[in-house]
C-alpha cells in the first residue's frame, strides 16, 4: 500500500497524498525541467498545474492569475500531454491546420503556418498521412506542435521526447529553445533525460516521493558534488585491479585510518570486464589518479579508463539511491 495514503479527519476520509508542498516558479523565458524516478509524481504535478486534476490545497499562477479564478482559455498555455491524444483519422496536416483555426489564426494565413510547422519539425513527408499511420516519433513530433502552434506563453510539456531518435529529440531541443527566446516563452518539461535536462532547462528540479530534493541550475547542482568522482578501468583481471590498485596503493587518497566505519568510502559496480568505480575524495588527488592509471595502461594491467568529475545524470542517481 502507498504509506502516502492518509486520513482526512476533516474529509472523514482517505487521500492519496502523491506530491507534498511543492513550490517553484519559471522567469519569462527561462526553462524548467522537472526530473524525477517513475512514479515521483511529475505527471500529476502538471495535471495539477494544468487544472486536469484538483488539488486539495496551494495555488498554482500564471503570471498574475491564480488558476483557481482563472479560466484556461484566457490564459495563452501550451500543453504537449505524455500520451498522444491525436484524431486518427486527420492527417498531419489536417490535425495542425484544426488547431489552428482553434487559436484563432486567420483563415488566409493557416495554409502558411501548417506549412512552416510541418518544415520546422522536418515531418514534409508525412504530411498526407493518416494520424493512425505515422510513427510514435511523428505522434509525438505533432503533439508538440499542437502545444507550441499558438506560440503561447506558457508551455508545459510532459516527457515531450519519449521515443524520439536522438536526431528527432535535438530538432525539437532547438524549436523549443527557439520559442523560448523569441516569444519568451516560460516552459516546465519533464524528461527522464538528463542530456535533456542539460541542454534544455535553465534550471532543474528533482521530484522524489512527490517531495523536492533539489533545485537550481544545472551547473550549480553538480558542483555541489564537486569532490565526487568516477573511475571507470576496463580490465580483465578486476579482482586484482581492485585489491592492488584500491586497496594497497590507495588510488583515491582515501583515509585508511578509519576503519571504524562499515561503510565502504567507495562504490564499486562490475560488469564483465568493466569496473566503475564511484567515490569522495580530495581534489589533490586527481593527478595522481592520472599518473598511477596511465602507469597500469602502459604495464598493460588495464586495457582503457575513464576518469572524471560526477555528470548530472550521476548525481541524480546519487539522490535516487539516498531517498531508498
Ligand atoms: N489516478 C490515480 N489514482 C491514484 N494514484 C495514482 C493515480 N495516477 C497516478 N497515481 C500514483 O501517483 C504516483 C505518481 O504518479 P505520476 O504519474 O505522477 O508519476 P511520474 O513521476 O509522472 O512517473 P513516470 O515517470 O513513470 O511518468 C504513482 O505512485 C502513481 O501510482
Amino acid at each position: 500500500m502507498d504509506d502516502r495514503i492518509t486520513f482526512d479527519e476533516a474529509k472523514k476520509r482517505y487521500t492519496n497524498r502523491i506530491v507534498d508542498d511543492v513550490t517553484f516558479g519559471v522567469d519569462a523565458g527561462q526553462c524548467l525541467g522537472l526530473l524525477g524516478p517513475n512514479g515521483a509524481g511529475k505527471t500529476t504535478s502538471i495535471y495539477m498545474m494544468t487544472g486536469l486534476i484538483s488539488r486539495n490545497h496551494g495555488k498554482v499562477i500564471y503570471g498574475n492569475n491564480d488558476l483557481n479564478d482563472t479560466s484556461l482559455s484566457d490564459l495563452s498555455l501550451g500543453y504537449c500531454s505524455q500520451y498522444d491524444s491525436l484524431w486518427k483519422l486527420l492527417t498531419v496536416k489536417e490535425t495542425i491546420q484544426f488547431y489552428l483555426n482553434v487559436c484563432g489564426y486567420p483563415k488566409k494565413d493557416i495554409p502558411y503556418y501548417t506549412k512552416a510547422l510541418i518544415e520546422a519539425c522536418g515531418i514534409e513527408n508525412h504530411t498526407n498521412k493518416k494520424v493512425s499511420e505515422i510513427s510514435g516519433g511523428t505522434k509525438r513530433k505533432l503533439s508538440l506542435i499542437i502545444a507550441i502552434c499558438s506560440s503561447p506563453s506558457y508551455l508545459i510539456l510532459d516527457e515531450p521526447s519519449a521515443g524520439m531518435d536522438p536526431f528527432t529529440r535535438r530538432y525539437m531541443w532547438k524549436l523549443i529553445s527557439q520559442l523560448k527566446k523569441v516569444r519568451e516563452t516560460s516552459t516546465i518539461l519533464t524528461t527522464h533525460s538528463t542530456e535533456e535536462a542539460e541542454a534544455l532547462c535553465d534550471r532543474i528540479a528533482i521530484l522524489i516521493k512527490g517531495n523536492l530534493v533539489c533545485i537550481d541550475t544545472p551547473n550549480s547542482i553538480k558542483m555541489n558534488q564537486s569532490n565526487h568522482y568516477v573511475l571507470e578501468v576496463f580490465t580483465d583481471n578486476p579482482e586484482e585491479f581492485e585489491e592492488y590498485y584500491i586497496n594497497r596503493c590507495n588510488l583515491f587518497g582515501l583515509d585508511q585510518t578509519n576503519t571504524n566505519s562499515d561503510k565502504k568510502q567507495y562504490n564499486v559496480e562490475s560488469s564483465f570486464n568493466h569496473q566503475k568505480y564511484t567515490v569522495e575524495m580530495k581534489t589533490q588527488n586527481i593527478a595522481n589518479v592520472f599518473s598511477v592509471m596511465e602507469e597500469a595502461k602502459e604495464k598493460g594491467h588495464i586495457s582503457q579508463y575513464n576518469f572524471g568529475q560526477y555528470s548530472l545524470e550521476q548525481v541524480f542517481i546519487d539522490f535516487v539511491n539516498d531517498s531508498k
